[in-house]
């Protein structure tokens, strides 16, 4: 069939399945609009088969098998036989259906929506043109099209990095043989989690960060607390220093700046991502095709462009899937003609799943002082709290707020430590909620929780500031 003489008029159209895209679509088909959802690939995007679901699949084994290590420093003896095999068909049977998107696309189609699969592109105010298997079909929209088209893993341009078989995060989710050592180019979450996911799985790794520390945009002490525990268990941490040259003969040769070369069987590129929104006909409505972002206002709304809205990776306020999940239902909302609430970043949260995991709050010290805040800073050790002293393996982290002392609030905090996602919780309803750190000092912290050191790290806050 040429699908290119249909001309379908839609309420919506939701260019780009990720979570969030998958959730406004569903979400407005269920209010009674008529949607079309398009994606190119798999619905979901890259969170359920090549991003976070995947991944935590094997962060939770690794982290099995390093529990199982510290018997020997509390409860006995342990002999520890890691199996790839099991992570690797948990991942096929349980997280990706062997990357096959069926379930997700009649989840989406029961909702009311219509499932197209192909490139989607602008094609003028209103309009909307898809490339399929079938030929081109061309939609025209009565209310407005949702962009959520996310991001590609970024490849820098190294010497002879393009020509060798390196993995990015879609090929090491597939990986069913583990090889004896790999490098991993860069050192954010992607890089930081799996290098030490499969360092526990007996892989020799070595993280290459061309910035000066791993998980650049948290807080130092965070940086130093989870460098430390990846060089306690085998990882060669090379921060400071980038790669210039890649080969590949059976084996990769990487060269970095300072002259020295690194070997390994296997290289995982983990630079950073790409998003996708040179190829979506954005000048066709006057947008910029060579953005890096897409600029929303607080409805979800590109600004200057009548009936276009962007959610996710490519608005710029955070790659979570819980950013895009947020930021689909402050579009819905518009789109169905609530009045909001609408977007709010003051309190975006994050966590990194290394062991020990970090998790984030708002503001760094250092985006709080560049903001101009009359900052104070309060750091507790999570090892000299009295569960940190219980727990002894792997009992290593740290609690920092940052405080702004005119207002008397928190407006950021971080949490590294066991569960350390799980007890910045509290710490999220405290900047969101912008709880008074009068009221914070005084409250109940259960005894011995990880979370008490957050009273600790709150007597550490100079005075306010009157
Ligand atoms: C290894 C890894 C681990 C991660 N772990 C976490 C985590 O633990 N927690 C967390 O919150 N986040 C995590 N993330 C980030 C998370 O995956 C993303 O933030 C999330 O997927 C949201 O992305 P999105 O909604 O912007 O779009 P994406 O998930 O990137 O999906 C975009 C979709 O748009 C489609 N598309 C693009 N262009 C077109 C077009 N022109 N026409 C049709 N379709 C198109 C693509 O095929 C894709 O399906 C991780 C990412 C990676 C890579
Ligand atoms: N737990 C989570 O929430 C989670 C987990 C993974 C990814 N993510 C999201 O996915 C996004 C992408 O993750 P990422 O880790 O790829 O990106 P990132 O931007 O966080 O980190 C990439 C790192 O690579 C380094 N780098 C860039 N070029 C390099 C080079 N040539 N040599 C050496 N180092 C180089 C950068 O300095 C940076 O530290 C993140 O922004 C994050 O929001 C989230």
């Amino acid at each position: 069939m040429d699908a290119s003489r249909q001309d379908t008029e839609v309420d919506v159209v939701v260019i780009g399945l990720g979570p969030g895209g998958e959730h406004a679509a569903t979400e407005l088909a269920r209010a009674g609009l008529s949607v079309v959802g398009v994606d190119r690939r798999l619905v979901g995007g890259e969170c359920p088969y090549f991003g976070c679901i995947p991944s935590k699949m094997m962060i939770r084994a690794a982290d099995a098998l390093a529990e199982a290590r510290r018997v020997p420093v509390l409860a006995g003896t342990s002999e520890v036989t890691p199996d790839w095999t099991q992570v690797a068909d948990r991942i096929r049977a349980e997280a990706t259906d062997d990357w096959d998107d069926r379930v997700a696309v009649e989840r989406l189609e029961k909702s009311g929506a219509r499932f197209v699969r192909g490139h989607a592109r602008l094609a003028g105010p209103g309009r909307v043109v898809v490339a399929t298997d079938d030929g081109e079909m061309s939609l025209s929209v009565r209310r407005g099209v949702v962009l959520n088209t996310g991001t590609e893993p970024a490849v820098p341009p190294i010497d002879g990095l393009a020509d060798t078989p390196y993995w990015t995060n879609r090929d090491v989710v597939r990986v069913r043989e583990l090889p004896t050592s790999l490098v991993v180019l860069g050192g954010g979450a992607i890089g930081c989690e799996i290098a030490q996911a499969l360092s526990r799985f007996g892989v020799e790794v070595t993280v290459v960060e061309a910035g000066e520390r791993i998980l650049g945009p948290e807080e130092p002490e965070a940086s130093v607390v989870v460098t430390a525990a990846l060089e306690a268990e085998g990882i060669t941490v090379r921060a400071g220093v980038g790669a210039t040259t890649v080969a590949h003969d059976g084996a990769f040769a990487i060269g970095l700046q300072d002259g020295t070369s690194i070997a390994a069987q296997a290289l995982l590129v983990a630079a950073g991502r790409r998003t996708n929104l040179s190829d979506i006909g954005l000048d066709s409505v006057g947008g910029d095709p060579s953005a890096r972002t897409i600029e929303t206002d607080e409805r979800m709304r590109v600004a200057g462009v009548d009936g276009l809205w962007a959610i996710g990776d490519i608005t710029g306020k955070g790659a979570f899937t819980h950013m895009s999940m947020y930021q689909a239902n402050v579009a819905v909302r518009d789109l169905t003609g609530e009045d909001g609430p609408w977007a709010d970043y003051r309190a975006v949260s994050r966590a990194t799943f290394t062991d020990p995991e970090v998790g984030s709050v708002g503001m760094t010290e250092k985006q709080a002082r560049d903001a101009g805040l009359r900052v104070g800073v309060g750091v507790a050790k999570l090892e000299e709290s009295s569960r940190g002293w219980l727990h002894k393996a792997g009992s290593e982290g740290v609690i920092k707020v940052v405080a702004d002392l005119d207002r008397d609030v928190l407006v950021g905090a971080t949490a590294v430590g066991p569960s350390g996602g799980e007890i910045v919780g509290m710490l999220v309803t405290a900047v969101h909620a912008e709880v008074p750190l009068a009221r914070l000092r005084t409250m109940h912290y259960a005894y011995p929780t990880f979370h008490r050191a957050i009273e600790t790290a709150l007597a550490a806050l100079p005075p306010r500031v009157v």
